[in-house]
């Protein structure tokens, strides 16, 4: 009896982990991005090293993108250094033979948004790329982690990756959610009853109806999120849900001649066999999560909107309130909002974009609110431009912008102002992280969009009809 996790390991190991070495594990999908490939393709150039499996990775340009271009359309860089990381990556990658995602392509996005959509990730892969939030694509049932520049070399080279097994953990929901409860509130609520290292060491897997409801999409929210819990990976076993969004993408198999259905027979394997234990399991009351927003300056600093802001145990958080400009016995909600961002490889789907136009349908961003609304990917951009959701946005006051990474990280330009409040949809409230100064309140799509109208940080319950 296996856990699910176990099963994939397995059927990887190359080598196995013995006292001082780590196992070697195959890779059978390597994503990269133009900040953590340049170094790794020096040293591969150094070497005279080929990559060994240019059809098993696949590239894109997400983080240093700008959201705006001229008239011409060229994109407008923030700085060359950026322009720089960007044609770096691109030549990298042609010379390399690598299929790549550049301004040309209709499926160029975030990383994590990109390559589920091209049908690229799959149940039972190990995925890696040199980016913590590879985690996302464990939602397909699948072991994806994050690595650094050195592996992102070692990958290329020989699609191997040395590797110590990480123990397993169960996150175990039961119930069912409140209304107005969205994937992202889940995955905060989860973070704040285990803290930011508590999942340090483990591979976690989400477990429960409340995860097999969700679609691909709240599913990778979810996952994304695992190594804010201090998880390199957390994984979702597959069912019909992953199936039916992988039948017909370019990178799945054929759905002819029922060659798509045989391996879906496969695929159904894939889950935590009865009786296989976990080294450590969490159990949760789905029932009592409530619509999440964090107070600090990390995402396990998170509570329910309306809840009382615990006084600080220790140095750390107290500087983190302090950052925040909050107080202990004071509520997130009402707090004056400056900026909302939805956007990001949490949020920047689909359904996100759908969930933000859905609440700013028919209201306006209040006075003195500046919303960016950001999709992950261009495939993502055209899908709701086809439902009209750009036109319902703009409408409401808020920017619509070109696909990337934009203010989750501010690294391609788009930022707050410092002391600015940032109601925002992306995964990281670290200080400075959207700006020197600038105050990150993580949220769901839901939350920043009715918190953009209100002009303070709320819940749609508490826009009133
Ligand atoms: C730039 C990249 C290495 C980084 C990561 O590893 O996650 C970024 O994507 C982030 O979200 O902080
Ligand atoms: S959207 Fe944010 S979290 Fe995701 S890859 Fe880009 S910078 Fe990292």
């Amino acid at each position: 009896m296996k856990t699910l996790f176990d099963k994939i390991w397995d059927s990887h190991v190359v080598t196995a982990e013995r006292a001082a070495n780590p196992a070697t594990l195959y890779i059978d999908l390597h994503l990269i991005h133009e900040v953590t490939s340049p170094q790794a393709f020096t040293v591969l150039r150094e070497r005279e090293l080929k990559v060994r499996r240019p059809d098993r990775t696949l590239a894109t340009i997400d983080h240093s993108t700008p959201t705006l271009k001229d008239p011409d359309g060229e994109p407008l860089y923030v700085n060359e250094q950026a322009r720089t990381q960007v044609a770096t990556l691109l030549s990298n990658a042609a010379e390399h033979g690598i299929e790549t995602h550049g301004w040309d392509s209709a499926h160029r996005g975030v990383v994590h948004v990109m390559g589920p959509e091209l049908g690229a990730v799959q149940p039972g892969m190990t995925i890696v790329c040199g980016d913590s939030h590879t985690s996302t694509h464990g939602a397909f049932g699948a072991i994806a982690f994050g690595i650094g520049t050195t592996q992102v070399g070692h990958v290329l080279a020989t699609q191997c990756l040395l590797m110590r097994k990480p123990k397993t953990m169960a996150i175990e929901l039961s119930g069912e959610l409140a209304e107005g409860v969205t994937p992202k509130d889940v995955i905060l609520a989860i973070i704040a009853e285990i803290g930011i290292g508590g999942g340090t060491g483990y591979a976690l897997e989400y477990r429960g109806d409340v995860f097999t409801q969700m679609g691909m999409s709240g599913r990778m929210t979810v996952c994304n999120m695992s190594i804010e819990a201090g998880a390199r990976c957390g994984l979702i076993a597959p069912d019909d849900t992953t199936f039916e969004y992988l039948r017909g993408r370019p990178h799945a198999p054929s759905d002819d001649n029922g060659d798509f259905d045989a391996v879906v027979e496969g695929w159904r394997e894939l889950r935590t066999d009865d009786g296989a234990t976990f080294d450590k399991v969490v159990r949760m009351d789905a029932s009592k999560i409530r619509p999440m927003a964090t107070y600090g300056t990390h995402p396990g600093m998170a509570a329910p909107i309306d809840a009382i802001i615990p006084t600080s145990t220790n140095d750390a958080d107290a500087k983190a309130l302090d950052y925040m400009q909050v107080k202990a016995g004071q509520t997130m909600a009402n707090q004056t909002v400056n900026r909302v961002f939805v956007g990001s490889c949490t949020n920047g789907r689909l359904e996100d974009m759908r969930a933000a136009a859905n609440v700013l349908s028919g209201r306006q961003v209040a006075k003195g609110v500046r919303m960016i609304v950001v999709p992950g990917s261009e495939m993502v951009k055209a899908e709701a431009e086809a439902e009209g959701l750009d036109a319902i946005i703009i409408a409401a006051g808020a920017e619509w912008r070109e696909p990337g990474c934009s203010m989750c990280i501010a690294m391609n330009g788009d930022k707050a102002a410092p002391g600015e409040l940032v109601v925002s949809t992306s995964n990281r409230n670290f200080a400075g992280r959207q700006g020197p100064g600038a105050r990150t309140v993580l949220a769901s799509p839901e939350t920043a969009a009715a918190s953009a109208v209100a002009g303070v940080v709320t819940s749609v319950a508490g826009l009133g009809s």
